[in-house]
């Protein structure tokens, strides 16, 4: 049951006073799965239809971190279902950036033009996990579009407000831009502006697919490159997003992730930039010289038009796969390489070559591993073709 009661909560008391003698707050009565250590009253707006949004504060959640959600009844129901909240052993060690049980392999810095980022401080291998946090504040899509924008701040703030403080302060200190004299529930939603990362559904075969902006406060601080050197992936059993290297990264080297889709030409990747995350990128290969930024953009096309032959039953061939491995190269696609692999183990196998099918496979898992983990739909099926080459659905089709 969902508790009004929010006393002792600085952040659940500032929502009540933000909002009071607001006609819409009313107190649900719901079936929840879990014992929230705090519950807001619930929200509901025309536009939200007969969805109702609260915040959710578990302090006991990772050993004592906290997390807070914005979302229904019905959808933090879909999150506490997972083991991260069922078992609290099952999330010791993954957060390391408040109480650090290993040495850290990077630091963070002050960096020209970015503002904080993060640096190598030592050699990091290709497939090493670099930093993992669970999730802080967790808002759903849905109370952004269907909240105003003050009760939309108001809730992400005292969703914010609400965790330990160790926590707390490392959210509250993100990026806003340099934005100044913000209230505290402007700043809470700035953070999340700048600094969120979209976490979907694990299920595809829903009709309400549950879809959140959250903030992992170490890992926010990872500036963009369209040609990063790391690969994130929320895992929903930790509820965590780990971080991995997808290439060998020097020590003093930058750590980045990619913001956007970066198959793109160096336009529209700077406009996507600009629009949707208001900052000109001065990445490495948004900063080419021209010749190389045609060059770059021809490699792009070439990929594009590639990877839609080889998805196409049939209109494929290995010598298209070892194309596409190699303009992902040079592309530095560090992160896009195990697609490639994969292209080229279904193609060999295709082609009835088994031996060379088996090697792109075992590359596939390799490269696919750090970007999405075992579960990734690539990773599994190549583990299954190169198991048993002769047993896969791909297995001589093009005889
Ligand atoms: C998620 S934060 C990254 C960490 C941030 N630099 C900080 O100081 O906390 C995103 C912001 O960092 C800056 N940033 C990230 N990548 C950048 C890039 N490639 N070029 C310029 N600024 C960048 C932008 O201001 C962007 O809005």
């Amino acid at each position: 049951r969902i508790a009004a009661d929010s006393a002792g909560v600085c952040g659940y008391q500032n929502l009540s006073a933000h909002l009071s003698g607001v006609s819409e707050i009313f107190f649900g009565k719901h079936n929840l799965n879990h014992n929230w250590t705090y519950t807001s009253p619930c929200f509901t707006s025309p536009d939200l239809e007969d969805d109702e949004i609260c915040v959710f504060t578990d302090l006991n959640f990772a050993q004592g971190r906290g997390i807070s959600v914005v979302t229904s009844p019905k959808r933090a129901n879909v999150i506490t279902s997972k083991r991260a909240f069922r078992d609290p052993e099952f999330t010791r060690g993954v957060n390391q950036d408040l109480v650090r049980t290993i040495p850290a392999v990077y630091e963070i810095k002050e960096l020209p033009g970015k503002g904080l980022g993060v640096l190598a401080t030592r050699l990091i291998r290709r497939g090493e996990l670099i930093m993992a946090n669970t999730a802080s504040v967790m808002a759903d899509v849905k109370s952004e579009e269907g909240l105003s924008e003050a009760k939309f701040q108001a809730m992400v703030s005292a969703a914010a407000e609400s965790l330990p403080a160790a926590h707390r302060n490392a959210v509250m200190r993100l990026s806003i831009h340099n934005a100044n004299t913000l209230t505290d529930a402007e700043i809470a939603s700035k953070v999340m502006a700048i600094n969120a990362y979209s976490v979907d559904d694990p299920r595809d075969d829903v009709a309400d697919p549950v879809k959140f902006s959250t903030i992992f406060p170490e890992l926010s601080r990872i500036n963009h490159a369209c040609r990063p050197n790391t690969a994130y992936f929320f895992d929903w059993e930790t509820m965590a997003q780990y971080v991995y290297a997808v290439v060998d990264i020097p020590p003093g080297e930058e750590l980045s992730v990619t913001y956007i889709d970066g198959i793109v030409s160096r336009e529209e990747r700077l406009e996507k930039l600009h629009v949707s995350w208001g900052f000109e990128c001065s990445c490495a290969q948004c900063t080419l010289e021209s010749p190389q930024v045609r060059a770059s953009d021809a490699r792009i096309k070439q990929i594009k038009a590639l990877v839609d032959k080889l998805e196409s039953p049939g209109r494929g061939n290995p010598g298209m796969a070892e194309l596409l491995i190699s303009l992902y190269k040079q592309e530095k696609l560090w992160g896009s390489l195990y697609e490639g692999y994969t292209f080229a183990a279904i193609e060999y196998n295709r082609v009835g070559d088994p031996w060379r099918a088996m090697k792109n496979a075992q590359l596939a898992i390799e490269h696919g591993i750090p970007v999405g983990g075992e579960n990734l739909t690539d990773v599994v099926e190549m583990r299954s073709l190169a198991e048993n080459p002769w047993e896969h659905w791909s297995w001589n089709l093009a005889a």
